[in-house]
């Protein structure tokens, strides 16, 4: 159990906003105290947008598993990793090397392992072209990695299930029924698979501190990150825009708001920013799972009728932090989920493109493929 030694102070108080602790949110007291946890929750998320979720339902023997195993992963010879490039991927899903200036001048350096829960594409000629998007995720075999597919998959399974009763919880702490944000989830035409990530940032050779990630904020719904490693070099961005140090605690996910909740509540929820440095000397691992919605969901048609104490908070914030309360959907906002994150993949991934959507290709890539690799970053914007 981990003991939640800082609790929230800083309730609603407009001149309290900014904060250099990240709340650590007791998913047991959601049974113990529901009132007081959907404050603690309503509060974090609005005034702060990040926060540990402690005492959570996932095993803690799974998380222990995925420690030791998600390293191995990236001990695998560079050919066995080769074989199992994105570039092979319909679904986006595989193995990308990030290093050095990238097609969005991101300079980071990591490895990363993408998959998905196991599915079928359902995907036939003539069909929308996001249906791609879902699909089997390329696996070493298990003679090269024992066991690494049954227990990712195993993770999967059960962040999956954590994330659609916390988004109910969430729900609620915006002062909506629990199932209000169901609509989003559109469980008749199948979720956008949500992705995972295993990351690892090798050490800086020089011993200077270097990036893993650029800033950014998250395409997401919400995303739900293991720390893997005791490195504290993950950060976020407080509101009066100061770095603050997210270090790794024992049995917890750190729970960030990605932009597709953002549009989805009108930016009572903002998508936070933040980024990871590289890590002096050994390598740091970490597994971020990303939620995302239907996707047959058009954003900008949902409305959300937040009660006054919530719109209240938003307002609050909004007015000490000088930004414009009103919230305007972009032209892009009307269209598919499944499109919208089609076409952020399509515009990272000129391989994939070319390959696997090559009745696309020239819309995204007018010049022929670029010159620079991907970001392999599941990223809406840069913050
Ligand atoms: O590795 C981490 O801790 C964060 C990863 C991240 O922000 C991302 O992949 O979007
Ligand atoms: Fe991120």
């Amino acid at each position: 159990m981990v003991e939640i030694s800082t609790p929230i102070s800083r309730s609603t108080d407009a001149s309290k906003l900014d904060y250099y602790e990240i709340p650590i949110i007791d998913w047991q007291l959601s049974d113990k105290d529901k009132p007081l946890f959907l404050r603690q929750l309503r509060d974090a998320m609005i005034n702060i947008g990040f926060l540990y979720l402690a005492n959570h339902p996932v095993p803690h023997e799974i998380i222990a598993q995925v420690k030791e195993i998600a390293p191995k992963f990236f001990e695998l010879p560079q050919e066995s990793k080769d074989m199992l490039d994105m570039k092979n991927s319909m679904h986006f899903h595989g193995y990308l090397k990030v290093s050095g200036a990238t097609l969005s001048n991101d300079a980071s350096v990591r490895e990363q392992f993408n998959f998905g829960g196991a599915r079928t594409c359902s995907w036939k000629e003539g069909e929308p072209e996001y249906l791609k998007l879902n699909g089997e995720a390329l696996w070493p075999s298990e003679q090269d990695l024992p066991e690494f597919r049954n227990t990712m998959l195993t993770y999967y399974n059960h962040v999956e299930d954590l994330s659609y009763k916390f988004t109910r919880l969430v729900s609620e702490a915006l002062g909506l029924g629990p199932d209000a944000l169901d609509v989003l989830f559109d469980q008749d035409h199948g979720n956008l698979q949500p992705r995972c990530k295993v990351l690892r940032y090798p050490g800086t050779p020089d011993g200077q501190p270097g990036s893993g990630i650029a800033a950014h904020v998250d395409g997401s719904f919400l995303t739900y990150l293991l720390q893997a490693t005791d490195h504290r070099t993950l950060e976020v961005k407080n509101l009066s825009g100061e770095w603050i140090p997210v270090p790794p605690k024992e049995n917890t996910f750190v729970i960030n708001l990605g932009k597709t909740l953002e549009k989805a509540t009108r930016r009572v929820l903002p998508a936070t920013p933040h980024r990871v440095l590289s890590p002096i000397g050994a390598p740091r691992f970490s597994v971020a799972f990303f939620s995302s919605i239907g996707h047959e969901v058009r954003l900008a048609e949902h409305y959300f009728p937040f009660p006054e104490e919530v719109l209240e908070m938003k307002y609050a914030r909004d007015k000490k932090l000088g930004v414009d309360s009103n919230f305007r959907f972009s032209e892009k906002d009307m269209d598919l989920a499944g499109e919208v994150v089609l076409a952020r993949k399509l515009r990272s991934h000129a391989d994939v493109t070319e390959r696997f959507y090559p009745n696309l290709f020239s819309r995204y890539y007018p010049n022929g493929r670029p010159a620079k690799p991907n970001t392999g970053r599941n990223l809406m914007s840069k913050a």
